[in-house]
């Protein structure tokens, strides 16, 4: 087990990023939703950068970048009501799980790790998600961006998964891969760890001073003593 695991009996999951790599998938709606309403489809490296704040922001983020200024809330909330429905005609396409990320969460359960998941993609989409990439079993608990009256990066969703199943912040670890989760998981008072191979605005996450990285999450269960990745 990864030193990051010690004394920890609850692991938060992001989903974005860290589980999948779903830019595809969002990348193909926002297109849509943006083409819907006769502007320019942004694409994937563009959506890459805005993914992280939850849905309604994506969409804000593309029509900005579209219109060259901010969208008025009505064409925003047509456009955000276009994108919902046209990533959920088929939200897992092309999202697929990166490289450990099964091995990770069978060691993590095998281990009598209790897992949950905090995105802030919204709640509808995650069960889909997971079913279609076979990791649902794993996790006792899914909050969405819309699950909780704030999301990641306040705490109140990982507080609330502490408290929901009584275990000490200091006992629980957040594994994610934008600075929102770090903020989110340094705020709650869990420890934190990053993996530097998702969305984080272009920017690096250990910039975020995540308590640890790893490269793959296999790291978590395969780490030995020889392991180069420390606390
Ligand atoms: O939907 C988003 O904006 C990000 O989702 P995440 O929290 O799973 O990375
Ligand atoms: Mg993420």
């Amino acid at each position: 087990m990864h030193p990051c695991l010690e004394g920890i009996t609850l692991v938060a999951f992001d989903l974005d990023g860290t589980l999948v790599d779903s830019v595809p998938d969002l990348a193909a709606a926002v297109d849509a939703a943006l083409s819907d309403l006769a502007l320019p489809a942004p694409g994937e490296d563009k959506v890459r950068d805005w993914v992280g704040n939850g849905s309604r922001v994506l969409v804000e983020r593309a029509l900005t970048d579209a219109l060259g200024e901010a969208p008025a809330t009505a064409f925003l909330d047509t456009a955000h009501e276009g994108f919902l429905a046209r990533y959920g005609e088929a939200p897992c396409a092309r999202t697929r799980l990166y490289p450990g990320v099964r091995e990770a969460l069978e060691g993590l359960t095998a281990s009598g790790q209790r897992l949950v998941l905090v995105t802030n993609k919204p709640e509808d989409f995650i069960a889909p998600i997971l079913e279609a990439t076979g990791i649902a079993g794993h996790f006792s608990l899914c909050l969405g961006g819309d699950s909780l009256p704030r999301r990641k990066p306040d705490p109140l969703p990982l507080t609330h998964v502490a408290e929901r199943f009584g275990v000490a912040p200091g006992r629980c670890l957040m594994v994610g891969d934008s600075r929102h989760d770090i903020a989110a998981g340094r705020a709650a008072g869990f420890r934190t760890l990053a993996v530097p191979y998702g969305y984080n605005h272009g920017e690096p996450v250990a910039a975020s001073g995540p308590d640890a990285t790893v490269e793959s999450l296999a790291q978590l269960v395969y780490c030995k003593s020889n392991c180069a990745i420390t606390m």
